[in-house]
Order: structure tokens, then C-alpha cells, then sequence
């Protein structure tokens, strides 16, 4: 292996027939035949959408478009393709009313704060929808978005199982492509679309081609810090990558409760004595 240019390339077909498989067992084994998920426009919420239409059948995939008034109508056309194109069952809920109040009463709010308000709004709609629908909601978090804490805690990030949460965003265009994903939708820069302008690319400060292939040393390889300098990667990249997948371990756990009693849950309670199948 090269670690200045490791493969990442997947066997697409094995990858798709596992992710299908394992949205098709994670839903029924709790008693649900359906899904619910947010269909952005953007690549890993198209990618999720077509896994899940595959393993459930499209009838039983519900896509909820939610745009803010800021949202680029790109966003919701490419969304628009993606439900044509599966035959999905879909809604468009605008979340503009339900957070411009809260906006609005807090003058110069940032745009950031404002963008993790509507993603948690999202999230809002999402859960009320899957009740409604009788469905799981599905997550289009990927592995590179994961590991930077590249979300809004409790909003985009809430979800019942994550199909692509093993991909990093590189590998999310290798088998959009595969799967027929308009290429419009695998092509465009990604965005999380919260404020005007705003690219992952631009936020992060690096690129999705550079950072992978240094995540999948230090995650997948086990490379520490100084072997992937030494391997070639810049020093002050690598400990920007280091310090955000610290800093955000908080976003990948459950809240820690606070141990009193004997059998804590989290740490030695997990699941009832003869819990069965
Ligand atoms: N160590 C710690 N342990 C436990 N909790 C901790 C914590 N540090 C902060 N926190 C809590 O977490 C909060 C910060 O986390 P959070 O609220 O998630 O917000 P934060 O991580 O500050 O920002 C979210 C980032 O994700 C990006 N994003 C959001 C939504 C969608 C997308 C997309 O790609 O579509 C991207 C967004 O552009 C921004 O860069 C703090 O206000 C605090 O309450
Ligand atoms: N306008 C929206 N309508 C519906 N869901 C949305 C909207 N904006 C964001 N979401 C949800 O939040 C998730 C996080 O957004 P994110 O930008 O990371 O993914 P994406 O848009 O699918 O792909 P990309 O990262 O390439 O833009 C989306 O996948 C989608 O589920
Ligand atoms: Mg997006």
C-alpha cells in the first residue's frame, strides 16, 4: 500500500447487496416494513434513499423535503430527480415557519447557530413523519462525517441505523455512481446547504480527496499521528484531522450516566436475562 494514495475503492456490488441486506434485517426485526428519511439533494441522502427503496421496496420509503427559505432550489430539484426517478413516496414540509420565530427573537443570531437549529428542526419533522408513516428513520451520516463530528448533535445525526455510516465520502460517490444516483446530484460540491455559500469543503478547510485517504490510515490502517507524517502527510493537516475526531468523540457515544447503583445501564446492565431472539 501507498499511504500517500491508499485504495479506497470498494467492490460496489458486494457493498450494495450488504447495505441493502442490512436495511432490509434492521427494519423488519423491529417490527417495521417502512422508512422515513430526509432527502436533501445531496449525495449521502440520495445514496440512503436508494439503498433503502432497493431493500424495502419504494412504496414503503417515505422522502421529506424540508427546505428553509435560504435553501438553494438546486437542493429541492435534484431531490425532486431522485424521488421521480425511484418512485418513492414523498412530502415537502418547509421548516421556515416552525424556526423563524425562534430565529427572530434572537437578534444577530450567527449563521451557524441558525443551522443547527434547522438541522434539529429537521430531526423534529423526521421523527413526527416516521410516526405518521409507520417507518424508521433512515441516517446519511458517512464515515467522513462521523469521524470529523461533521454534524448537528441530535439533528442530521438522530437516526434509527445508518447504511452508509461505514463509507467515507469518496466511497459515497463510488456507489451513488453504481446505483444510478443522478449525476448532477454525485458531481456538485457537497453542502450542508444552512447558509448561503457554505460547502463542507470550504468549512472543513480541506478537501474530501485529501482528508479520506489520512482517515483511512489513522482509523483503518491504525496509523498514529507521526507515522502518517512520516508517511508524507503535512504536519499541521494531520493534527487538525487529530484534534477534530478528539473533540468530537462526544457525538459518536451515548450521554455517560453517572454510576450509583450495581448494575448501571451503559456499563453492566445492557439487556434483560433470557432476553430471547
Ligand atoms: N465534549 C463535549 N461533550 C459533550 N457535549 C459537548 C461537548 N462539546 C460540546 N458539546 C455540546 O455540543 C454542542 C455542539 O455540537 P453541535 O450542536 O452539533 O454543533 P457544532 O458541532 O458546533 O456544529 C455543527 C457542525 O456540523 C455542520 N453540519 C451541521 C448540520 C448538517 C451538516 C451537513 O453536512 O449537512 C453539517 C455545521 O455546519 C457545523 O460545522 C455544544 O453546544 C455543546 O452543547
Ligand atoms: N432541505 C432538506 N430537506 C430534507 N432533508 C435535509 C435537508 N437538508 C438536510 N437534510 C438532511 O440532513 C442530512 C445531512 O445533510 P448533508 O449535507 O450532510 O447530506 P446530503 O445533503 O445528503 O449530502 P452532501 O453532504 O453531499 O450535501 C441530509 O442527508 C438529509 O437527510
Ligand atoms: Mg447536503
Amino acid at each position: 500500500m501507498n499511504p500517500k494514495h491508499p485504495d479506497l475503492t470498494i467492490n460496489t456490488d458486494l457493498a450494495r447487496q450488504i447495505l441493502t441486506g442490512f436495511i432490509h434485517s434492521e427494519v423488519t426485526r423491529t417490527g417495521f416494513t417502512k422508512a422515513v428519511i430526509g432527502l436533501s439533494g445531496g449525495i449521502d441522502s440520495a445514496l440512503s434513499c436508494f439503498l433503502a427503496a432497493e431493500a424495502l421496496g419504494p412504496a414503503n420509503v417515505l422522502a421529506v423535503r424540508m427546505p428553509y427559505k435560504s435553501s438553494s432550489q438546486d437542493s429541492l430539484d435534484h431531490a425532486q430527480q431522485v424521488i421521480d426517478k425511484l418512485g418513492v413516496a414523498s412530502l415537502t414540509i418547509p421548516i421556515t415557519p416552525m424556526v423563524q420565530p425562534y430565529l427572530d427573537a434572537n437578534e444577530g443570531i450567527s449563521s451557524f447557530r441558525a443551522g443547527n437549529i434547522m438541522a434539529r428542526q429537521r430531526m423534529i419533522v423526521l421523527y413526527d413523519q416516521s410516526a405518521v408513516f409507520g417507518g424508521l428513520v433512515i441516517g446519511t451520516s458517512n464515515k467522513t462525517e462521523i469521524l470529523l463530528g461533521y454534524s448537528t448533535l441530535w439533528g442530521d445525526s438522530a437516526s434509527a441505523l445508518n447504511p452508509i455510516g461505514d463509507l467515507y465520502k469518496t466511497q459515497i460517490r463510488q456507489l451513488s455512481r453504481a446505483m444510478g444516483v443522478p449525476e448532477a446530484i454525485v458531481a456538485k460540491p457537497p453542502t450542508a446547504d444552512l447558509w448561503l455559500g457554505q460547502t463542507d469543503e470550504k468549512e472543513l478547510g480541506f478537501t474530501y480527496a485529501d482528508v479520506d485517504p489520512l482517515l483511512y490510515l489513522l482509523v483503518d490502517e491504525r496509523y498514529t499521528p507521526q507515522e502518517c507524517v512520516d508517511a508524507g502527510y503535512e504536519e499541521g493537516f494531520v493534527n487538525k484531522v487529530v484534534d477534530r475526531i478528539r473533540r468530537n468523540q462526544f457525538k459518536r457515544i451515548l450521554p455517560p450516566i453517572a454510576k450509583l447503583g450495581q448494575r448501571t445501564i451503559g456499563y453492566d446492565f445492557l439487556y434483560l436475562r433470557d432476553w430471547g431472539t
